[in-house]
């Protein structure tokens, strides 16, 4: 008996450690620990973890000037590039769309939950915390730095009479659950993947639902990148690939490509199947005052070969067009990347 499940192979302690690039955070540090176990499942091959200090890492400020999350991964996608590295793997909601010359998605796993989660004081839902603040008094103070989330959330008070203002917050998941253990805050809003990765599922007070919340595009995935010249590693992550999963987000993701938005924009996109068949996708571009949320549905027949990925990105491509034949464009502003 050497403890091993029956389904792995057991790790290759003679093999070369294959080596995974991981930023620092907790999340990055979950999520790549997950894969790699994952990974020496189905290789036998032991998974070393280097660390990759990014420049959005090393300053906040840095972060909101050069203009989003992109910057987590594209020190990951250098050290890829210069060999430093065999893998990364990223949150999909964070990677650029457009895949850089040279490197390759290998596999995108089966999604966790997508939703957005609320924590929020003394264990409240979301109407239960604007009810009882609104018998305080006063509006229910929620923190999110995500012009998406705002928008919707807004859009949900307006339409219900519910009275809440939107704080815009920045920082890793200790700092922002941290605001509402202070008392700043009455609750803000995170990925429940996230959390659930963290092992802090919990902390959750309400799952928002995709008919008030719709994710970012990608939200709940994971992306296992490797270089495009290393076919044999390539082909041994494709294991950890989950065709629902990667088709159902080259939908989400042709759809914010199409608008010409970036993470930070006021863009959500969730993709979801009806018996592995069709591909059903729900768009919103909004203003992050909530004033305007244009929200659109579309669904067709995918076939799940080779080409589903390009249905999928059609799909995703139509609706952008009519969201922007809709004035999806003004309400994003200067279509800032
Ligand atoms: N923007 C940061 C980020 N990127 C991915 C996740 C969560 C995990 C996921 O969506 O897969 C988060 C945190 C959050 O939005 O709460």
């Amino acid at each position: 008996m050497n403890g091993q499940p029956l389904t792995g192979r057991t790790p290759d302690a003679t093999a070369a450690p294959l080596r995974l690039g991981t930023r620092r955070s907790a999340l990055a540090m979950a999520q790549s620990g997950m894969v790699a176990r994952e990974v020496t499942r189905v290789t036998g091959r032991p998974v070393e973890l280097v660390e990759i200090t990014t420049y959005g890492d090393t300053s906040r400020e840095a972060l909101a000037q050069i203009g989003g999350t992109g910057v987590f991964v594209s020190a990951l996608r250098d050290a890829l590039l210069e060999g430093r590295i065999d893998f990364a793997v990223h949150s999909l909601k964070d990677l650029p769309t457009a895949e850089p010359e040279g490197l390759l998605l290998a596999a995108v796993p089966q999604r966790e939950d997508s939703r957005d989660a609320l924590v929020a004081r003394e264990g409240l839902a979301l109407g239960e915390l604007v009810e009882k603040l609104a018998g305080a008094g006063r509006p229910a103070r929620i923190g999110t730095g995500s012009p998406r989330r705002m928008a919707q959330l807004n859009a949900w008070a307006r339409a219900n009479g519910a009275q809440l203002e939107t704080v815009a917050i920045r920082g890793n998941v200790d700092t922002r659950i941290g605001f509402v253990t202070s008392g700043e805050l009455d609750a803000v809003v995170l990925a429940t993947a996230g959390l659930n990765r963290l092992g802090r599922s919990a902390e959750i007070t309400d799952h928002l639902d995709p008919k008030l919340m719709i994710p970012a595009p990608g939200q709940g995935a994971l992306a296992v990148e490797c270089t495009t010249t290393n076919s044999g590693l390539a082909a041994a992550l494709s294991a950890l690939d989950h065709a629902p999963t990667r088709v159902a987000v080259a939908a989400e993701r042709a759809l914010l490509a199409a608008l010409e938005a970036g993470c930070s924009a006021p863009v959500a996109a969730l993709a979801g199947w009806n018996h592995q068949t069709e591909l059903r996708l729900e768009g919103v571009v909004g203003t992050p005052d909530g004033a305007a949320l244009l929200k659109m549905s579309a669904h067709g027949p995918i076939v799940l070969d080779e080409t589903a990925e390009r249905q999928a990105a059609a799909l995703g491509r139509a609706l952008a067009a009519r969201l922007l034949d809709a004035g999806a464009a003004a309400l994003m502003g200067e279509r800032a990347r």
